[in-house]
């Protein structure tokens, strides 16, 4: 948690001008110590030895700072330069893409140790600029999308688990295998859906939904049924349709219609036909929906950040469920981006000073607008952790079942989503859908200062180890043996495993800070599996959570935390006698409680009721846990019973006081008064645009096929031209 009573990090991604960030940010980028890597990887000798970076001489020949404007910058480059020996994972920030477009030295503060280790990178199935932008300002070279050696992989879309069964333990990949349980739509709603008819009510936030063609008689059922509720109440169906569609695969609002009845439902599918939520919470009269940023880091133990900023998109159009409005509907009741920004309302947010401004407005200025209005905004942001906290555990068994056939290393893999929430008029959010690469488009000022933080924040949650190439090349046929051989037998025996000849020999040359003792070991016995079995990973999770803590920026991390083992624990499927969940729980949340408080050590006295943790005595000697959980998840389902905290019962209000205080953070401004900020993403200068020779040759002939394409669209546009005018001329004449 960020310390009270400092101000947010503020400071511009594209001016340098660090305001009040200089301490906040080396706070949020702290380093670990010395031994880190070593403790992260005790058990994997290979990794261990490969945790010192640079030669003590090198770190004086790093770039040092001028004495100018940039000065608190490059102070805290220094810092970081100085204490790299002590940093084992790459530090990402906002600010290097200041400059990456000019060719400025004091861009290498930043590109030098990417260079140095010839740290590279790849992108598949997507060509997003920002992640492009960020890997190039921190020095990264980009790979041709078949190199395989790379240390992060960037995927647009699902990855095939064959490859993520090659992953090495120093490569990172922005996905888990089966997550597309989550972002599918289809299969999101009958995960919540089979969690809800598991454990009830706490699981009741998607809007009641039939799956075409299946569930056909299913939904021809419900059309009735709501035709009659609707007549015997003496109303009409509501305009523009009681359910509405969508195809399962989709996105960008492509085929959304309205239902009223069977006779609206076209054969083909699949479809996802939901309920209509037509009484929407409005911002000035218009609908809107909230785009909220989820990093998770593992999935079993399940580990999740919810990124404190976040967008409201708002529809372009008054929002109107009488038949009569002659608006179109899509402006009034669908709010995508993507669809409002052709509309002839629409207005952009060009400025910097205002989060409030036109149709897309930063979640913080949203939750100001709803805290004017006299409700409780951050247990609104309460009740949509929960349902995110809901969301992810109900796909958790499918996750880790992939993942134990699949990933081969712990803390490999990480993965952003995208939530959609609707709000409603009672302040309850609803989950609309999931998605897997959410857009990182940086059209407006505001999309550029969030998404470059995001991803410095996401980069540094996933922990890029700071490796040189050499030593992965040298070690890495000894893995892939290692790897091999797990994957011809499970039984295999390790002690047949053996380092390759080159790799002993290049480990003997022993680099810089290699403990001898260490490398003894290695070279001598030979002898220990190089894969982690199921507990080693879950130490190595272990760590890196702890790690995560000093790296996770503006995300807050919403499982686990104080609290949560108890509330969550009910309605958690049982993922056999790992007990990960739980054993995460007691190891993160209930001994750094223990230790910070050397009262609750005396007030807890059995083991189960210590992993419960923060209960206060008065409310645990009150009340079981499982019903002040149940208490708990009624609180997070039945808003209008509980709209505000203070209409919270005390035991559960006890537990959730923690979170909810922590909640300010999402209401906070990201912008300073007065600060301008740059519309747009730079463009690399080509000296920092560092791709391998493939790579290049990729792009090149890319650029030429982009050229030729715009060349055949505007040679086809000038045909039809005349066609278009004769035909304007011969309407006129009619
Ligand atoms: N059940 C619902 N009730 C009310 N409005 C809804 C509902 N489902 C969707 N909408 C509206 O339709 C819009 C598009 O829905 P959704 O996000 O599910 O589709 P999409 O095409 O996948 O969009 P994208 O992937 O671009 O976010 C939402 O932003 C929301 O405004």
């Amino acid at each position: 948690m960020k310390p009270k009573n400092l101000p947010r990090e503020i400071y511009n991604p594209f001016t340098n001008r660090n305001r009040k960030g200089r301490f906040l940010l080396c706070k949020r980028l702290k380093l670990r110590p010395d031994n880190y890597l070593e403790e992260y990887c005790a058990d994997l000798e290979v990794i261990n030895i490969m945790a010192p970076i640079r030669p003590a001489e090198e770190a004086e020949r790093c770039p040092q700072p001028s004495l100018s404007e940039e000065q608190e910058a490059s102070e805290y480059l220094v810092a970081r330069c100085k204490k790299i020996r002590t940093s084992d994972y790459m530090l990402f920030s906002s600010d290097a893409l200041v400059h990456i477009a000019s060719d400025s030295k004091a861009s290498e503060k930043y590109t030098w140790l990417g260079e140095r280790l010839r740290l590279t990178f790849k992108m598949m199935r997507s060509d997003s600029r920002l992640i492009r932008t960020m890997c190039h300002s921190h020095g990264l070279m980009q790979c041709s999308s078949k190199n395989p050696q790379v240390n992060v992989i960037w995927m647009g879309a699902p990855v095939k688990s064959v490859k993520m069964r090659e992953l090495m333990p120093w490569q990172r990949l922005n996905q888990f295998p089966r997550s597309t349980e989550l972002t599918k739509k289809d299969r999101l709603y009958e995960n919540i859906e089979r969690s809800k008819s598991i454990f009830g009510e706490a699981y009741d936030f998607i809007p009641e939904f039939y799956v075409t063609p299946r569930e056909n008689q299913k939904m021809e059922i419900a059309f009735d049924r709501v035709l009659k509720e609707v007549t015997a109440a003496g109303g009409e169906l509501c305009f523009p349709g009681e359910f509405i569609v969508k195809p399962t695969n989709s996105r960008q609002g492509k085929g959304i219609f309205f239902a009223n009845s069977m006779a609206d439902i076209p054969a083909e599918g699949p479809l996802l036909v939901s309920r209509y939520l037509k009484d929407p919470y409005l911002v000035n009269n218009h609908k809107f929906d909230l785009r909220i940023y989820v990093a998770v880091t593992s999935f079993y133990p399940l580990v999740a950040y919810v990124y404190s900023e976040g967008l409201a998109r708002l529809a372009s159009r008054p929002y109107d469920t009488s038949a009569s409005s002659a608006d179109s509907n899509e402006y009034v009741h669908l709010t995508n981006y993507s669809i409002n920004k052709n509309s002839t309302s629409f207005v952009r947010n060009e400025s910097m000073s205002s989060e409030d401004l036109g149709h897309k407005w930063t979640l913080g200025a949203l939750l100001r607008y709803v805290e004017n209005e006299g409700k409780d905004a951050k247990l609104l942001m309460l009740r949509i952790e929960d349902l995110i906290v809901k969301s992810l555990l109900s796909i958790q068994n499918s996750v880790a079942t992939a993942s134990r056939t699949t990933l081969r290393f712990a803390c490999t893999n990480f993965e952003l989503f995208g939530f959609d929430v609707l709000v409603d008029q009672a302040l309850k959010p609803w989950l609309l859908e999931v998605n897997l690469s959410p857009s990182l488009a940086c059209d407006a000022p505001l999309d550029s200062l969030l998404k470059t933080r995001l991803i410095a924040d996401l980069l540094n949650l996933a922990c890029v180890p700071l490796l040189d190439k050499k030593i992965i090349d040298s070690v890495t046929p000894a893995l892939r043996k290692s790897m091999n051989a797990s994957q011809d037998s499970e039984t295999s025996d390790p002690d047949e495993l053996e380092l390759d000849p080159k790799c002993a020999k290049t480990l003997k040359r022993r680099p810089v800070g290699l403990k001898r003792s260490v490398l003894t070991k290695k070279i001598v016995s030979g002898n220990t599996s190089l894969i982690p079995n199921t507990e080693k990973k879950f130490d190595q999770i272990v760590r890196k959570v702890e790690l995560e803590e000093g790296r996770r920026g503006d995300f807050i991390r919403v499982f686990p935390r104080n609290g949560t083992w108890g509330m969550y624990s009910p309605v958690m499927e049982d993922l056999g006698s790992d007990d990960f969940d739980e054993r995460l729980f007691a190891e993160v949340i209930t001994k750094k409680n223990m230790k910070n408080s050397s009262e609750q050590i005396a007030t807890s006295s059995s083991s189960s009721s210590s992993s419960h943790s923060t209960f206060s005595s008065s409310a645990f000697s009150s009340m079981r846990i499982e019903e002040v959980s149940d208490l708990f998840h009624d609180v997070m389902m039945e808003c209008s019973k509980y709209p505000s905290l203070a209409d919270v019962p005390i035991e559960v209000r006890e537990i959730i006081s923690p979170w909810y205080e922590e909640a300010s953070e999402y209401t906070k401004k990201i912008t300073q008064d007065g600060e301008t900020y740059a519309s747009k993403l730079p463009t690399i200068r080509s000296t920092a645009r560092l791709r391998t020779k493939s790579c290049a040759e990729f792009y090149e002939v890319r650029k030429v096929q982009m050229a030729k394409k715009k060349e055949a669209e505007a040679a086809a546009a000038k045909e039809n031209e005349p066609v278009v005018l004769q035909a304007v001329a011969a309407k006129r004449v009619v």
